[in-house]
């Protein structure tokens, strides 16, 4: 089944920049980055049920869905996970059925098993009908026009499975906006992924694995004084109150105050006492003029507050597979390590002496993974990194300045740890800092 061979067809020059020219590690990791992870994982809110409830509520909806369904699995050390395995059916196009046609950012859900909402329907063929099996295409160049009613033909139309239509053209296309809800549900993909979208609540949340590893590898204890220097919308943020059994005081900053609400609503609808969410730009969150903490622990702190910061940084996010096409110019590359390295530092200034730093990123950019930890060592030699658990992911990337022996301390997600689970392109780095 055709796959795009590398997102970066605007900016072919940011394919070298990712591994600084290596071409053995781009060979792979272009179509990788295309390709949707085969393996759903789904975080259990263990303060709220068993990862044996979620198992079965999934199993049974997985039976009802399928003929023949796919296993839902467990994983070693990660008691609050539920994978869910791709099925065996991978369809083709079938030329007599009419086509639908989504934009790249609506096939990359459909491939990880989402449907199609009425406002993703770029294209349908006129006299498409209700009840409708259908081809769905993703329009990888964004030039087919929304409402089109005549079969898009292009180089760059990627297959990717099939669906049922719930909507007719007069419902999707109307003045006053499209009707809401799903338009396509979607019966198989070629990525094999289950389309039984998003099943969260509160009681489980549909999350990578490597943020799961991500809060684990803080390893949070309880009356610890926790940073989440990054939150928002709050999924490492919940997990790690949840890890303490909300017994522990977590601060949560986000610079954007409309994303900090996404996680005061999911500390609420979770009941998550122990968390304290902020508005706050965290490149300010260390000050020396603070003297004292405030009660509240309302920023900026003092240096030497935190027992624990996490660092998940804002990143170019080029580690979201499947990635079908990308706009990311080089310039804009360019800039994630200076923001990083602005937070980093802030960071380093109110972890105790004694205490664990995580810095992550969802990106494959060696320049805002390997490059910042070997800035990180040499600008604060106070910093030692050490080994994660658990182990889902491989060494990092050969980088100058980096150590073997630290190297194999970095959990990166990338092509070559399928073997472990098919998931996500991450970066983990953990550091304790000395007395
Ligand atoms: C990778 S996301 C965090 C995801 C989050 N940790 C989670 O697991 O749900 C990075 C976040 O950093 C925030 N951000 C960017 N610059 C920031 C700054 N200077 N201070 C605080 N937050 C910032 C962005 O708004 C974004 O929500």
């Amino acid at each position: 089944m055709f796959y795009p061979k590398s997102p970066f067809i605007r900016y072919p020059l940011v394919e070298s920049q990712l591994c600084k020219g290596n071409l053995t590690l781009l060979e792979d990791l272009l179509p990788w980055l295309c390709r949707a992870p085969s393996v759903t994982t789904y975080r259990v809110n263990l303060l709220k049920t068993t990862q044996e409830a979620f198992k079965n509520q999934v199993e049974q909806l997985l039976k009802k869905r399928y003929h023949n369904p796919p296993p839902v699995f467990s994983l070693p050390d990660l008691p609050e996970v539920v994978c869910i395995s791709p099925t065996d059916h991978a369809p083709n196009p079938i030329s007599e059925q009419k086509e639908v046609i989504v934009d790249s950012c609506c096939g990359a859900a459909i491939l990880r098993g989402a449907h199609i909402y009425s406002i993703g329907v770029v294209g349908m063929e006129s006299g498409t009908q209700v009840g409708d099996i259908v081809n769905v295409y993703a329009d990888l160049s964004g030039k087919c026009k929304k409402g089109s009613n005549i079969r898009y033909d292009s180089e760059q139309k990627v297959y990717l499975g099939q669906g049922k239509v719930l909507m007719q053209r007069y419902q999707l296309y109307r003045s006053e906006g499209p009707q809401p809800g799903i338009a396509i549900e979607i019966l198989n993909t070629i990525s094999g992924v289950p389309s039984i979208g998003d099943l969260s609540s509160s009681e489980a949340l549909l999350q990578n694995l490597p943020s799961i590893v991500c809060a684990r590898s803080l390893n949070p204890q309880e009356n610890e004084l926790i940073l989440d220097m990054c939150s928002a919308p709050g999924n490492k943020t919940t997990h790690l109150a949840e890890l303490v059994k909300n017994r522990a005081v977590i601060v949560a900053m986000d610079k954007t105050e409309s994303k900090i609400k996404l996680v005061l609503d999911k500390i609420s609808k979770n009941n998550l006492s122990c968390i304290k969410a902020y508005a706050y730009d965290s490149t300010k969150a260390y000050s020396d003029e603070v003297q004292q903490n405030d009660i509240d622990f309302k920023p900026p702190f003092r240096a030497k507050t935190f027992d624990r910061i996490l660092l998940d940084a804002p990143c170019s996010a080029l580690g979201n597979r499947p990635m079908l096409s990308s706009s990311i110019s080089p310039k804009m590359l360019d800039s994630y390590p200076k923001v990083q390295k602005r937070l980093f530092s802030n960071a380093v200034m109110l972890l105790k002496d004694g205490g664990t730093l995580v810095y992550s990123t969802c990106t494959v950019n060696i320049a805002e993974n390997e490059e910042i930890v070997v800035w990180a060592l040499k600008t604060y030699p106070e910093l030692k990194l050490v080994k994660i658990e658990p182990v889902y992911g491989e060494g990092g990337w050969n980088c100058d300045g980096l150590l073997e022996d630290d190297r194999k301390k970095l959990q990166r997600f990338g092509p070559s740890n399928q073997k472990h689970i098919d998931t996500v392109g991450f970066f983990i780095a953990k550091f304790i800092k000395s007395c």
